[in-house]
């Protein structure tokens, strides 16, 4: 099957799917002056999923991510959030839109003068007027749903290891409980256990919260282990999207290359189906900063189970 043809064989499966889509992004033009990084560009996130977004590096993945949330201008096309065509928005509404989704950037881009509390209140100083007292206890909620411990309040971003800076951003992105995160190469520079820890947390995340996740990733581990489709952006425009199964039966040459090129391992494809059927190991952090997340992706309510790591 040709990459051509997956695309369309996608469509016509996804009729019913586009309809649950929260992001619809179609036909979307973004150039830099006379470099044009998109072009007719069709995308759908839809509700609940964890879309893994990969691609041969600057092919414009992040600029895809950052024109989604508004910081990047497309030149045409148009986007779809929540049922509500971008262009047409207030910006009233661009900003209740702006609050159902959250974002960590590429390094965690932490303000390193703040400390861990005081970045997660950032956007909420920023979208909501609330009393000093409410923000933290809201902030300390966060902390713990990403499994960092009490006291890594106090701290600066200086003081974090990379795997806490990646919590405490996520805990950023999750300051105003969202309904979409946009990821941007979570797990880049995490060591493979602290990288799995973060895929089962936002395993976790989407299974507990309904979270809709939208992840730029290089981590086949991530890819195969959380994400339950996965696009693949080349030529300006996503290529090809589908499940693992779909894309490894994909006769795109990158696809091929990507999942079993040099780099590639041979990976266990049965990960995936028991990580969703809820057998996963509970997340076990071993950073002195972090908390034991415990139960797995179908033991539980709305609630993560965190216990301090003795
Ligand atoms: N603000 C900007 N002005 C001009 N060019 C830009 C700007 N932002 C991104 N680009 C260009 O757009 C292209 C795509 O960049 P992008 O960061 O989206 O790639 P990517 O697919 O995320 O790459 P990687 O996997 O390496 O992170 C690159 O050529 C980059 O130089």
């Amino acid at each position: 099957m040709s990459s051509q043809d997956n695309r369309q064989t996608l469509q016509h499966e996804t009729t019913d799917a586009a309809s649950d889509a929260v992001i619809s992004v179609r036909d979307v033009r973004v150039a830099f002056g006379q470099n044009v990084i998109l072009d007719k560009l069709d995308l759908d996130i839809r509700r609940g999923e964890v879309l893994g977004f990969i691609g041969p590096s600057g092919s414009g993945k992040s600029v895809l991510m950052r024109t989604i949330l508004g910081l990047t201008q497309k030149k045409s096309g148009l986007i779809d959030i929540f049922g509500q065509d971008v262009d047409k928005v207030n910006e009233r509404q661009r900003m209740a839109i702006d609050m159902r989704m959250g974002v960590l950037f590429q390094q965690g881009a932490l303000f390193s003068s703040l400390t861990v509390l005081e970045n997660i209140q950032v956007p909420m100083r920023e979208y909501l007027d609330l009393p000093p007292k409410l923000m933290n206890e809201l902030a300390r909620l966060k902390i713990d749903l990403v499994g960092l411990k009490p006291d890594t309040a106090e701290k600066y971003p200086s003081e974090l290891s990379g795997g806490m800076i990646k919590r405490a951003a996520l805990a950023r992105a999750l300051a105003l409980d969202p309904e979409v995160v946009f990821l941007d190469e979570p797990t880049s520079g995490l060591d493979p256990i602290g990288a799995a820890d973060f895929d089962d947390l936002i395993a976790n995340l989407r299974d507990t919260m309904g979270l809709t996740v939208y992840m730029v990733t290089h981590d086949l581990d991530s890819l195969f282990a959380i994400c339950d489709r996965i696009a693949v952006l080349g030529q300006k425009k996503v290529l090809v999207d589908g499940t693992v199964e779909e894309l490894l039966k994909c006769d795109d040459p990158w696809v091929q290359t990507y999942f079993n090129g040099k780099r590639a391992r041979q990976i266990d494809k049965n990960a995936a189906n028991r990580r969703r059927m809820g057998s996963s190991q509970p997340s076990k952090a071993t950073d002195d900063g972090m908390t034991e997340i415990k139960g797995s992706h179908t033991d539980q309510g709305t609630k993560q189970d965190t216990e301090t790591k003795q």
